[in-house]
């Protein structure tokens, strides 16, 4: 069933962010010389909260808090009764434990107090470490922050646990968790030193060029491996977003003309009332976005304004965000009216013809006709056939005969229906040997899903389809090398990727001195996104987004 497949999610960080940007971001290395303490559990009522100290008072905090009953052995839970060290009043009895630094999660002294979750305990608690000297409320990710100015994790794997905080989907969660313990720094940690190697071959040969122990193809072979380098950053950045794609969601589009169905669809994906169906054209004005979890991936489906000559200004602006999002779409979900389709007098004219006039009449594309404007009749004839029947067809066979795909021409219309899924809706409307036999066919790279939104007939498999293509979109987080997952490690590596090929072109001018140089700046980029180099600047933007108690 659909319901088994997706679920609604909160979109990406909405609680942890909002959190975030209610306070003002710390800032200074510096200050990792105080203790901060925090409650790291959720807020509200709860069986336990996990109250968080890290920091060099650390030790006496604890042994204020529990009245000099000991410290607890290192990582070993102990039954203490708690205090307030001012007033010596008991707050609660609970859980301490007790992480003396380096071997703690921050690198430094830390204890954690598991107390009874109800508001007051954990008020008491915070009120009483807050009188404590030398404490302060930490801000947020200012653990994660000290356990990277430790150099207990990387830049990389601090992004991958503040992904897996924000992850909503199993396949979010997968690739979070890859990069978090350390699978991406990796890659980018041995490219690095990949690169230091030859920068040090290089720079060897520039300082020792006429001592006879620098051999003569030292530059060569730093040459062939800058080479592999410059290969494989090229082919990690051209993933075609799949990892970004994960982290933020697949952005699909649902468009067609009005009144096809498209809220009804929406709906239906989403499982409650999100949008407004009723049986006036035009009913969509504006951008109706919901957040669900397809098959354990993100997605971020928009239902939009039907697309027709607009009758008035707000109309109009509906129609312009349509296609304005439409444009920048992972996926486009192109919803038809299947009696309309059946009943359709175009002439002579086939499926894919059929789907790039519709298309272009709504404003989705400017790409030409195929069939009817680059083939020729004879090549064209034995697959030109009324819409109708074409659509029958393809409701049977599932697909085309074979002398299609042999035309160039049909292939770059093909192309450009690349990221569409047709969904002929309002089956239920059809004679039954008209329609929903097959409710999926596969058709030149276009994807035709059948469906009735009122019945809900092909829904399943028109979910399985929309799943697949996301599948496609983001890959398997769990398979093959790591993804490239942030718009800021794609800034950088392609950076790197420029100066390693300026290395190529300053070694082929025979110019060693600026080939260093190049190679330097490439490692430099890499440097900026594994955090090896001082990345005090981008700080602030990696931890704006970790919550208070990480
Ligand atoms: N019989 C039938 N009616 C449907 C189906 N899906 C939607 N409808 C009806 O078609 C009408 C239009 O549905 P909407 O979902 O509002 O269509 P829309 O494409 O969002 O329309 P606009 O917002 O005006 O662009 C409503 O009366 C729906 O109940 C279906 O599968 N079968
Ligand atoms: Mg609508």
């Amino acid at each position: 069933m659909i319901l088994r497949t997706v679920t609604s999610f909160s979109l990406r960080g909405g609680l942890f962010r909002a959190t975030a940007s209610c306070s003002r971001f710390y800032s200074s290395a510096t200050n990792i010389r105080n203790t901060v303490y925090a409650l790291s559990s959720g807020h509200g009522r709860c069986g336990v909260a996990v109250i968080r100290v890290s920091g060099p008072s650390c030790s006496d905090t604890v042994q204020l808090v529990c009245r000099r009953q000991g410290l607890p052995a290192p990582r070993h839970a102990a039954l203490r009764r708690l205090f307030d060290p001012v007033t010596g009043e008991v707050i609660d009895k609970g859980l301490v434990l007790w992480f003396p630094g380096p071997g703690s999660f921050t690198g430094e002294d830390c204890a954690e107090f598991h107390v009874h979750g109800g508001t007051a305990v954990v008020a008491a608690m915070l009120d009483a470490l807050g009188r404590l000297p030398g404490l302060r409320p930490a801000e947020p990710g200012d653990f994660t922050r000290r356990a990277f100015l430790n150099g207990k994790m990387g830049l990389t794997e601090v992004e991958g646990l503040g992904d897996l905080i924000h992850a909503d989907t199993a396949a979010q969660r997968q690739q979070a968790v890859r990069q978090m313990e350390g699978d991406l720094g990796q890659m980018y940690g041995q490219w690095r030193s990949r690169m230091l190697k030859c920068l040090a071959s290089v720079e060897a040969y520039i300082d020792f060029s006429e001592d006879e122990n620098i051999e003569e193809d030292t530059v060569v072979r730093a040459t062939e491996e800058v080479e592999r380098l410059g290969q494989e950053v090229e082919h990690h950045l051209s993933d075609n977003r799949r990892g970004e794609r994960l982290r933020d969601g697949v952005h699909v589009v649902i468009v067609g003309e009005p009144n096809v169905g498209k809220s009804s669809l929406l709906n239906a994906l989403c499982q409650r009332p999100a949008a407004i169906v009723s049986p006036l054209a035009g009913t969509t004005r504006d951008i109706v976005e919901t957040g669900i979890n397809l098959a354990g991936y993100p997605v971020l489906l928009s239902d939009t304004a039907g697309l027709r000559e607009a009758g008035d200004v707000v109309e109009k602006e509906g129609v312009r965000r349509a296609l304005d999002r439409a444009s920048k779409a992972d996926l486009r979900v192109l919803v038809l009216d299947s009696p309309s389709v059946l009943q359709s007098k175009l002439p002579q004219i086939t499926w894919v013809d059929f789907l790039l006039d519709h298309m272009r009449n709504l404003g989705l594309t400017t790409a030409e006709s195929s069939c009817s404007d680059v083939m020729s009749a004879a090549a064209c004839g034995a697959n030109t056939v009324s819409t109708a029947s074409s659509v029958r067809t393809m409701m049977s066979s599932g697909h085309d005969d074979g002398g299609f795909l042999d035309s160039s021409a049909l292939r770059s219309a093909a192309d450009t229906l690349d990221n569409v899924i047709v969904v002929l809706n309002k089956c239920d409307l059809l004679e039954e040997e008209e329609g929903c036999v097959f409710p999926c066919a596969k058709d030149l790279g276009v994807t035709v899903c059948s469906v009735s939104c009122t019945t809900s007939q092909g829904l399943d498999a028109f979910v399985a389809t929309l799943a697949d293509h996301v599948k496609q979109l983001c890959g398997d987080p769990l398979c093959g090398t790591p993804s490239l997952t942030q718009a800021r490690h794609r800034s950088h590596l392609t950076q790197c990727l420029h100066h390693l090929r300026t290395f190529m072109q300053q070694v082929a001018n025979d110019d060693l001195v600026l080939a260093a140089e190049a190679l330097r700046r490439a490692m430099r980029e890499l440097g900026h996104v594994t955090g090896a180099v001082s990345v005090e600047d981008v700080l602030d933007v990696v931890f704006k987004d970790f919550c208070i108690g990480k």
